[in-house]
């Protein structure tokens, strides 16, 4: 596993050209895209490249996201960014966490998977806090084997009902600290600042680009 805090070796820098989004979640890949729009990088999709999607074995969201990038990279011969994130709900030790989303079931049902974490935190009781935070582990993979991770967080709270169709997953019962709209109701440029995924992209390309 890498870890980019105290890696001894160069950050590799990324040319101009193409780069494989290691993802099969739509809204992920038109946000990585949006994040990439500046750097004069050609995104290919794995979906374009009918890349298998891997079983995500790892305990961990870095875990994850490294086995993604480099499945991605090793089938593609190209480098390869994978993303691997969740909702973490302090009130439930974490969860869903790095089971966000098979939380939504087969169907990739994100009503159901929302109206779990909320009933879920209903049954602790009337005292459970509503504290919630994203992660977002990127992964970025050469075909050589060589791997960096960067992560990043947001924070917020829990809302109920679901609010707002602009985003995708969870984002319609999160709503990130400061604000008094959900991440469902915020325009994309503006989840884009914030963002756990914007987090972890501003230190891949302090490092990276
Ligand atoms: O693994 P890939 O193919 O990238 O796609 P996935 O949807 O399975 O992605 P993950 O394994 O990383 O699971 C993370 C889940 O957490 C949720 N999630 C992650 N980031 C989110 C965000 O910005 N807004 C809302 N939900 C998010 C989303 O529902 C994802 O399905
Ligand atoms: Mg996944």
């Amino acid at each position: 596993m890498t870890d980019n805090a105290g890696n001894e070796q160069a950050i590799r820098k990324l040319k101009p050209g193409k780069l494989v989004i290691a993802s099969h979640n739509t809204g992920k890949v038109r946000e990585i895209q949006a994040l990439l729009g500046p750097y004069g990088i050609e995104p290919v999709s794995a979906a374009a490249l009918d890349l298998p999607e891997p079983e995500e074995t790892g305990t961990t969201f870095v875990a994850n996201a490294e086995l993604k990038a480099m499945q991605a990279a090793d089938l593609s011969g190209l480098p390869a960014l994978a993303d691997d994130s969740g909702l973490c709900v302090e009130a439930l030790g974490g969860d869903p966490g790095i089971f966000s989303a098979r939380w939504a079931g087969p169907d990739k049902d994100f009503g159901l998977a929302m109206r779990l974490v909320h009933e879920a935190v209903e049954a602790k009781g009337p005292d459970a806090g509503h504290d919630a935070h994203f992660v977002c582990a990127l992964a970025l993979a050469w075909p050589d084997g060589h791997v960096e991770v960067f992560e990043g967080r947001v924070d917020g709270a829990l809302v109920w009902p679901p609010r707002g169709d602009k985003g995708f997953g969870y984002d319609p019962i999160f709503q990130p600290i400061g604000h008094d709209i959900s991440f469902g109701e915020m325009d994309p440029d503006a989840k884009h600042a914030m963002s756990h995924r914007a987090d972890a992209f501003a230190k891949l390309v302090a490092a990276a680009f």
